[in-house]
């Protein structure tokens, strides 16, 4: 007898709101659309405020800034604020990721080859390996590393002299961060999800971009469906766009977004089928919670990590999921949305 899974089954297809870039050509894409300065970067107002005092201090003492610490979930902006971090200070920038610097000397190549002032990014900073974090502390505090020469009896470390640079580190995950590597951040900007206006702004612009004629209330339309994510946003607006050409004369109109997005499968809350399993995983199979996130993986067959990074935030950032100390809960929002009648102690607020 086969076992019926198909209640929970991964989703067949990618996820047209998954936060990752889908595809390489995605990636070139969002490069174009990717805004250069801090004046176009919309939104966050907050992180952005403290940046622009920040790198104008740091440009008037002609010094290095800060190392800035971005964190937040995936395509909120890390990357693109720091491509506009060593634009605006006018200096180049080296880009690298955590698990790619396997070896001590590969980061101390990096470097040593800083020009003054330079900017070092390193995405996914939680994930760099302990030996190579070592190598780091000194190069971070005073601008020096200690490297090993020769082998054996013949070994000996030996100090150099570095660049003043500034290192922006990327992470979906500052709780995975050592305490020792945080601390040494003078700058910490935390990424928020957009609001539909903001992200209205950023699909107008988008749309202006790429030549596709747009209504606003279009444009507000795929915003306001887009999970607060700028990466989101500009993917709806692409398949929109496409689909506007095929069904249409072209134009991005309400009603070409509507039926674009319900045939994508996004509903009006922006959750796509994947939020809408993990809702329905939670209230049907665990009555609503609390439950681990181990459990929940395992029964829509997606990983904690996953899970963890880019489908729970945004449905907590909404109010439609807790996290408690005992596990996950749906809230009456999750119960509303999905049009299932809540128990009657949840309702009284008593579970
Ligand atoms: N504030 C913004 N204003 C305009 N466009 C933005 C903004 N933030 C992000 N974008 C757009 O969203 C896309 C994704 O952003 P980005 O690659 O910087 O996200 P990220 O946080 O680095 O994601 P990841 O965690 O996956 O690395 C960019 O190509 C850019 O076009
Ligand atoms: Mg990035």
């Amino acid at each position: 007898m086969s076992i019926q899974t198909d209640d929970f089954a991964p989703a067949p297809t990618k996820r047209v709101v998954s936060a990752a870039p889908a595809s390489p050509q995605e990636e070139a894409l969002e490069r174009a659309l990717r805004p250069k300065l801090l004046q176009e970067y919309v939104g966050q107002a907050k992180a952005r405020e403290q940046l622009e005092i920040f790198i104008g201090a740091a440009k008037k003492r002609s010094e290095a800034l800060d190392h800035v610490l971005l964190f937040g979930p995936p395509g909120l902006g890390k990357t693109t604020l720091s491509h506009i971090i060593a634009a605006e200070l006018g200096v180049n920038l080296r880009q690298t990721s955590g698990p790619v610097l396997e070896k001590p000397k590969d980061l101390a190549a990096l470097l040593t080859n800083l020009e003054r002032n330079d900017v070092l990014f390193i995405d996914e900073i939680h994930r760099l390996s302990p030996v190579v974090e070592e190598i780091l502390y000194p190069a971070l505090e005073d601008y020096q590393i200690d490297i090993m020469i020769g082998e054996g009896p013949a070994a000996r470390s030996i100090k150099l002299d570095l660049q003043p640079f500034t290192l922006v580190g990327a992470t979906t995950r500052a709780g995975m961060l050592t305490n020792p590597l945080r601390d040494r951040f003078g700058i910490v900007a935390r990424l928020e999800f957009y609001t539909p206006e903001e992200l209205a702004r950023i699909v107008m612009r988008s749309a202006g971009l790429l030549g596709a004629p747009i209504d606003a209330e279009g444009g507000y339309e795929i915003a306001r469906r887009s999970r607060g994510t700028p990466r989101i946003a500009n993917r709806l607006l692409r398949r929109v766009r496409d689909y506007a050409d095929v069904k249409g004369n072209g134009r991005i109109t309400l009603d070409m977004a509507n039926r674009a997005l319900t045939l994508l499968d996004v509903d009006p809350q922006g959750f796509d089928v994947m939020d809408r399993k993990l809702l329905e995983a939670v209230i049907h199979r665990f009555d609503g919670g609390p439950v681990g996130l181990d459990n929940i993986a395992a029964s829509i067959g997606e990983e904690s990590g996953t899970i963890e990074d880019v489908i729970e935030p945004y449905l907590i950032q909404q109010g439609y999921l807790q996290r408690t100390p005992r596990g996950r809960v749906a809230t009456l929002a999750a119960y509303r949305h999905l049009g299932v009648a809540a128990p009657q102690q949840r309702e009284a607020g008593l579970f």
